[in-house]
């Protein structure tokens, strides 16, 4: 779907593909930066955080490993459930390995929260994260977030990764949702 040709569930376009693709750029130097002369481990957050990873990775010019975890605080709406669950754990043993946590978006921050005692205690050499988008209501969580692409206000948004209800995830930008979608 273009940006032009919005159709009648999203409500406008607030990041654009262009917005979006200069950003990553600019986060992949200060994280090669950031990872100079170390191996690095990219943890994606299935399946929001599939267009990031894929894009963040390519940016970056240092070498990485991929590995995934599935995780879910959300149903089919737009409120977290609170309850965390692992769908499909890590491949990887990450003891002694630079992990960079990449996330499409920290919005609770409830997830992230619980992602980061979960890792943390498998005893990575340095474990950091990096999300795409950020609300409002994550900066209440006391989670030190080393990499932000966006702050975003409190809407619920769709697009590059992002669902309501599975859909929307593969808009090339980053929307609202119309109130009448789910019934907002
Ligand atoms: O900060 P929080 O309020 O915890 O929300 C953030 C999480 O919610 C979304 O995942 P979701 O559980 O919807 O799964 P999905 O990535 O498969 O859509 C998103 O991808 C984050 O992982
Ligand atoms: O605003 C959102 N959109 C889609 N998925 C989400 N998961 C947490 N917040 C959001």
């Amino acid at each position: 779907m273009q940006e032009k040709d919005l159709g009648a569930d999203l409500r406008s376009v607030l990041i654009t593909k262009q917005e979006i693709d200069a950003r990553l750029a600019e986060l992949a130097a200060k994280i090669d930066a950031g990872y100079e002369g170390k191996d690095l481990l990219l943890v994606g957050v299935l399946k929001g955080a599939v267009m990031v990873m894929a894009d963040l990775a390519r940016a970056l010019a240092t070498p990485v490993t991929m590995d995934w975890m599935a995780i879910s605080s959300y149903g089919a709406g737009t409120q977290s459930s609170g309850v965390v669950r692992i769908l499909k754990d890590l491949d990887t043993d990450i003891k002694d390995k630079h992990v960079l946590i990449v996330e499409d978006i920290i919005d609770s921050g409830l997830t992230l929260s619980w992602l980061l005692s979960n890792l943390g205690s498998r005893e990575p050499a340095s474990l950091e994260i990096m999300t795409l988008l950020r609300k409002p209501e994550a900066a209440k969580v006391d989670i030190d977030v080393k990499w932000v692409g966006f702050d975003i206000p409190s809407e619920f948004v769709v697009g590059y990764g992002l669902d309501y209800g599975e859909k929307y995830r593969n808009l090339p930008f980053i929307g609202t949702l119309a109130p009448h979608v789910y019934g907002g």
